[in-house]
């Protein structure tokens, strides 16, 4: 685990559908999904031939206050495989669970095969619950409760670790956790596959993503049903199918020119990304439209599919970006058309280890933006490093 805190979820038995068998696992929590895919990949793939680069770890599962929370998640976990039939027979140990969510310990790296998962994007960071004051505060506890039986939390020795055992006991005064998946909003599971340093196959599981685009364009989806599964192999495109297996359907991006008519995403929490840079951008380039605020990769998937035509995304200074929260989206993006880059038009290089290194930030548009977009940024850089 990440140290800050640890979700425990039990929720929302998505019906069957698995492509790369991580789709059952969706909405139970980041270490039964590390722990699931882990073990599946390792099951039905030659181990010599990859390795796994995950966000999380066992560390804190580890310690003898969490082996309740471990002994759960086991339960978790094997009840998760014995509902798929080819392992119905499989059960694995504590220590069978710890060794599967630690095999993601892999630094990657330019050579060989390497999947990257991020078993649940789009959960942590810095709240504004805390300056929300009492009204706020209950409404959330509102919102909380109102998902299928989400509990959550954890480690509750740890300095920046929200206490919530169940919603209605919050007591914590500094909550820290609430990004998308526990607003009720974006989050996904994201997976990928790196090949001597390249991308080349990625799986977004967007479990909040209406399957109707957000500005409700040309995709045959007539009624507002929730759950997208973006898909992407290198030379083959970008799918978008239903979580429960409808057809799947080839997405691109928009193809706007003018960047008037553009919308852009970035991140809901503004400790991500630089909100007031994205706007200098957005003014400088014309764009009418408000900013589409929403969690994880969620907005590359969305983007796939042409719902909004650029994503900004400038972290304050210090901040690395880890591969597992862009491999899967930038390929489903790419794959439906659109180009990926830092801020200085350099394509991401995943084959540097857990990290990117990056100048400034990621741009994402269509072929015909891109270099009106690169320029705007270029511009407004230039204006905030000498006003700084
Ligand atoms: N200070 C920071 N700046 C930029 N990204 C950050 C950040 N702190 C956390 N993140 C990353 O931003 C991801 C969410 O992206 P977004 O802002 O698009 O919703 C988080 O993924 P997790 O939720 O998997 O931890 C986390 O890895
Ligand atoms: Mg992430």
């Amino acid at each position: 685990m990440s140290g800050l805190y640890n979700l425990d979820l039990k929720l929302q038995g998505y019906p069957g559908f698995v492509q790369l068998d991580i789709l059952d696992y969706l909405a139970t929590g980041m270490l039964r999904s590390q722990a699931v895919v882990s073990f599946v990949l390792e099951r039905e793939l030659p181990s010599e031939s990859f390795s796994l680069v995950a966000e999380e770890d066992s560390g804190d599962l580890r310690k003898e206050e969490t082996q309740e929370t471990l002994h759960r998640i086991t339960k978790l976990v094997n009840e998760t495989l014995a509902s798929e039939g080819t392992y119905s027979a499989t059960s694995l140990s504590a220590e069978d669970v710890l060794a599967a969510i630690d095999s993601g310990k892999s630094e990657g790296g330019p050579r060989g095969r390497h999947w990257v998962l991020d078993p649940i994007d789009g959960t942590k960071g810095p709240s504004k619950v805390m300056h929300l004051g009492a009204n706020g505060r209950n409404a959330l506890l509102g919102k909380l409760s109102s998902l299928p039986s989400v509990y959550v939390l954890l480690d509750p020795k740890g300095d920046h670790t929200a206490v919530c055992p169940s919603p209605a006991s919050w007591t914590y005064p500094k909550p820290h956790l609430v990004e998308g998946f526990l607003r009720g909003d974006q989050y996904a599971i994201a997976l990928a596959l790196l090949d001597e340093g390249k991308v080349v196959l990625g799986v977004l599981a967007c479990p909040n993503l209406s399957l109707v685009p957000i500005g409700g364009h040309d995709l045959p989806y007539s009624h507002d049903k929730l759950g997208c599964l973006f898909f992407a192999q290198v030379g083959a495109g970008t799918d978008v199918q239903s979580l429960d297996g409808s057809p799947p359907i080839k997405v691109h991006v928009s193809d706007i020119d003018t960047p008037e008519e553009a919308s852009f995403f970035e991140s809901f929490e503004a400790a991500h990304s630089l909100h007031d840079l994205s706007s200098s951008i957005a003014k400088k380039l014309g764009v009418k439209a408000p900013p589409v605020r929403i969690d994880s990769q969620a907005k590359y998937g969305a983007l796939s599919r042409g719902d909004g035509a650029i994503y900004l995304r400038f972290p304050h200074k210090g901040y690395r970006e880890k591969i597992w929260d862009h491999a899967a989206g930038s390929i489903v993006v790419t794959e439906a058309g659109g180009v990926v880059t830092d801020a200085a038009g350099n394509p991401l290089d995943f084959s540097k280890g857990r990290y990117l290194d990056l100048d400034a930030g990621i741009i994402v548009t269509n072929t015909k933006l891109m270099p009106l977009l690169l320029k705007a940024v270029r511009e407004s850089l230039n204006e905030r490093a000498s006003s700084l």
